[in-house]
């Protein structure tokens, strides 16, 4: 909807009115379009302020209506008629200019923005482009450079780099109407000739053919198979090179095709799949809506390694006073004078000043004795932690939240050791901590709801995504990378490379495959995890059980290449061989494959061809298929909530919306039929069997995704 008032005597004041962002649903473009008409046709409006309801100017287009029967105005005539009109329109810019949203303001002839608003492109993030004349009124307005990276990162800017750019014309931090209806009522009647986008040269950029071969060759790299960004590129090249109504044209073309590809849908299901996951629930009953967090104003971090330095930079960045601990003098030293670094790095990118003050430092426990939550960041060894838990457990307020970042280990048995097991819950960040999205608050059987809350908010306010998933070992992510693991680990027995799989994951879109990925983080830290399940049988042996544990089959692969001291890029080979330790460019390894030939040989295994297909089938299926199990198992709520983490924390490629809602796209009985015909071959895998949640979906249908939280509530009891 849309709301008229008349400001003034002589300013035509709309209102776009669709709380909470004010979205271009078709009852809003409907109201814009009856509103400027009146504005337009009625002689005592003299000039126009389009504004948002709430301090928000508009959030763009109403995502919701995508891939429903689009009715209602459409947005390109809409825009271009308050463009062509002959009364000056102010674009009254608070909160957010977001796609359609800035497209629109872009229509407009002025544009004011508030000091604190934020406006961007980000249709690319949906799969999409800016299809409202964005790829072609933006380069007109700021130079094909400028624009170019906008639209293909869909980054958003502030109010203050919108006006160095010139994507408006003032930044106030008084009152935007007030402004736009003074600027409103200044500009009436003046000549709208040289406000009208539309109308400018589109500024070339020198080399043209040369600067969009490397742009596209750039995003082409980054996209990672993403279909949104290539057409980015096309449009602007098409703004760049032809005239207005041509470039239109090509921006239609490219829009038609990504609005109806799979790509699209996968990126806007995510996007909804982030906003899911805020709004958790456990199998006990505990709910986001029912418990309430507890305020967090101080926390402490214990264990300043890798993890503990990005927990405590991302908590400082929140606006927390943080108690920094780690009880080597040595590496609290190295510590300090890391954080600060990062502080630095961080506050030069944000530009604003570097939080060192909300950090102070110590070498032993005694000052957390007054923190509000820790977050226990230790090497991950359960007794360590079981005796840090203890004496936090003496120091602390009695109502202190005791979190771990443990990735794995059992948060029931640690609550066991503190003096309120209620309190605890597991943070489970990722690495760096400080940069990366993903937040897993693990929950165990005493955890109460506020403790879980009062994480779920703090991850919020750490700029991360929380997702709450129930105790189990390796919990979500970890859990899932197992049988993915494995998978790849026996491909290479049965004759693929790791070159081979990870191409065929690369192709696929991850960012790394998983041999790249097991040198990246350490083949050390898998062997620890092994060795403490039992699983690691020291020495090479021959014997049918060398291959074998507890009658399933098991590759000492990883096992083997950790004995030779080989635990990848930081030791200079793994996986791959590096220049040095500490080399990030991973080289083909002729020893490796020498290896793989003698350990083929030594167990009696033919190299057979392995394609791509299989790659994909026997590691993404096994993965997903344990994604079933752990839905099954209540330890995931839904499939967003599996999605999010893998998309945020392991590099799954976020056009194809994360393992379940692949699934989807692969069609359920196919999965179900692959691994069921993987199975059959390798009986002795169980990652392989299809699980039940699986074949009872496959029976019932395979209904859509988000309909799955409710069949497996329905079903559970049955399962
Ligand atoms: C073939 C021709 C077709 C023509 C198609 C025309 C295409 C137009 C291009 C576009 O405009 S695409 C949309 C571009 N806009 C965006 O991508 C905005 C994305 N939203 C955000 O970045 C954030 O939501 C925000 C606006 C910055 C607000 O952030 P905040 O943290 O304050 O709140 P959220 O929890 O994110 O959102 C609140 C609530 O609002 C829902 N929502 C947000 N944006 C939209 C939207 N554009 N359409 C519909 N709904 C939106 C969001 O989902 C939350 O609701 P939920 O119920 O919790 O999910």
């Amino acid at each position: 909807m849309a709301l008229f008032t008349l400001v003034s005597g002589s300013v035509g004041v709309v209102t776009l009115q669709n709380p909470p962002v004010n979205a271009l649903s078709a009852a809003v473009r409907h109201g814009i379009v009856d509103m400027m008409d009146k504005a337009l046709s009625e002689p005592e409006v003299k000039s126009v302020v389009i504004c948002g309801q709430n301090g928000r100017f508009c959030g763009g287009a109403d995502i919701k209506e995508f891939g429903k029967n689009m009715t209602g105005p459409p947005l390109v005539p809409m825009i271009h008629r308050i463009e062509s009109g002959a009364k000056p329109v102010v674009a009254a810019i608070e909160g957010i200019a977001l796609g359609g949203g800035l497209e629109l303001a872009l229509g407009c002839h002025y544009r004011i923005a508030h000091s604190k608003a934020r406006l961007g492109l980000p249709e690319v993030h949906l799969g999409l482009l800016p299809a409202a004349g964005g790829t072609q009124r933006l380069p007109r307005l700021i130079g094909v450079p400028a624009a170019l990276e906008l639209i293909t990162t869909g980054r958003y800017v502030t109010a203050a780099e919108a006006l160095r750019l010139g994507m408006v014309d003032e930044v106030t931090d008084g009152n935007t109407v007030d402004a736009a209806v003074k600027l409103a009522l200044s500009v009436a009647g003046k000549s709208l000739d040289a406000r009208r986008i539309s109308n400018y040269p589109c500024p070339q950029p020198p080399g043209l053919d040369r600067f969009f071969e490397t742009a596209m060759q750039q995003v082409r790299q980054s996209a990672r198979g993403a279909m949104a960004p290539v057409a980015c590129v096309q449009a602007l090249r098409a703004a760049a090179s032809q005239p207005y109504g041509e470039g239109m044209q090509r921006e239609k073309e490219l829009m038609d095709t990504l609005f109806h590809s799979g790509q699209a849908r996968a990126l806007q299901y995510f996007f909804f799949a982030q906003r899911a996951v805020g709004r958790w629930s456990t199998p006990s009953g505990s709910r986001w809506d029912s418990s309430k967090p507890r305020p967090v104003h101080k926390a402490a971090v214990v264990g300043l390694g890798t993890m503990g330095r990005g927990i405590t930079v991302a908590l400082a960045q929140a606006g927390l006073s943080v108690v920094a601990v780690e009880t080597h003098e040595k590496q609290l030293m190295e510590a300090r004078q890391a954080v600060s670094g990062m502080l630095e790095r961080g506050a030069k990118r944000r530009g604003v000043a570097p939080a060192y003050g909300k950090i102070s430092y110590s070498s032993d426990l005694l000052p957390v004795a007054d923190v509000d939550l820790v977050i226990e960041a230790v090497f991950e060894d359960m007794e360590l932690k079981r005796s840090i838990f203890e004496q936090l457990s003496e120091i602390c307020k009695p109502d202190t939240f005791l979190c771990t970042n443990t990735s794995g280990l059992d948060i029931d048995r640690l609550a066991s050791h503190a003096r309120n097991p209620e309190l605890v819950v597991g943070m489970h960040f990722f690495a760096p901590a400080h940069v990366m999205k993903l937040l897993e608050v693990v929950y165990g059987p005493r955890s109460s709801p506020q403790a879980v809350a009062t994480a779920m908010l703090l991850g919020r306010k750490m700029d991360k995504v929380s997702v709450a998933v129930g105790n189990c070992p390796g919990f979500v992510g970890n859990r899932m990378l197992k049988p993915y693991l494995e998978q790849a680990f026996f491909l290479l027995e049965e004759g693929a490379t790791p070159e081979l799989v990870d191409q065929a994951l690369e192709e696929f879109g991850f960012a790394m495959g998983v041999f790249r990925m097991s040198d990246l983080s350490g083949l050390d830290v898998g062997w620890r995890v092994r060795k403490a399940d039992g699983l690691v049988v020291a020495g090479a042996s021959t014997g049918p059980s060398a291959r074998s544990r507890r009658g399933f089959r098991y590759s000492p692969l990883g096992d083997l290449l950790c004995e030779r001291g080989r635990f990848g890029q930081k030791t200079g080979s793994g996986w791959y061989r590096y220049d040095k330790p500490g080399g990030r460019v991973a080289k083909s390894d002729p020893w490796l494959h020498g290896f793989l030939e003698q350990y083929r040989a030594d167990h009696g295994l033919a190299a057979r061809r392995v394609d791509q297909q299989e790659v994909l089938e026997r590691c993404l299926y096994a993965l997903i298929n344990e994604g079933f199990r752990i839905l099954e198992d209540g330890i995931a709520a839904g499939p967003e909530d599996i999605d999010v983490i893998y998309v945020l924390g392991y590099g799954w490629p976020r056009h194809r919306g994360g393992p379940m809602f692949y699934a989807t796209t692969v069609g359920l009985s196919e999965v179900l039929e692959r691994l069921e015909h993987h199975h059959r071959a390798h009986p002795d895998v169980p990652g392989l069997q299809p699980c039940r949640l699986l074949r009872k979906l496959v029976a019932s249908g395979s209904p859509p995704v988000h309909s799955w939280r409710e069949f497996i509530k329905k079903s559970r009891s049955h399962l």
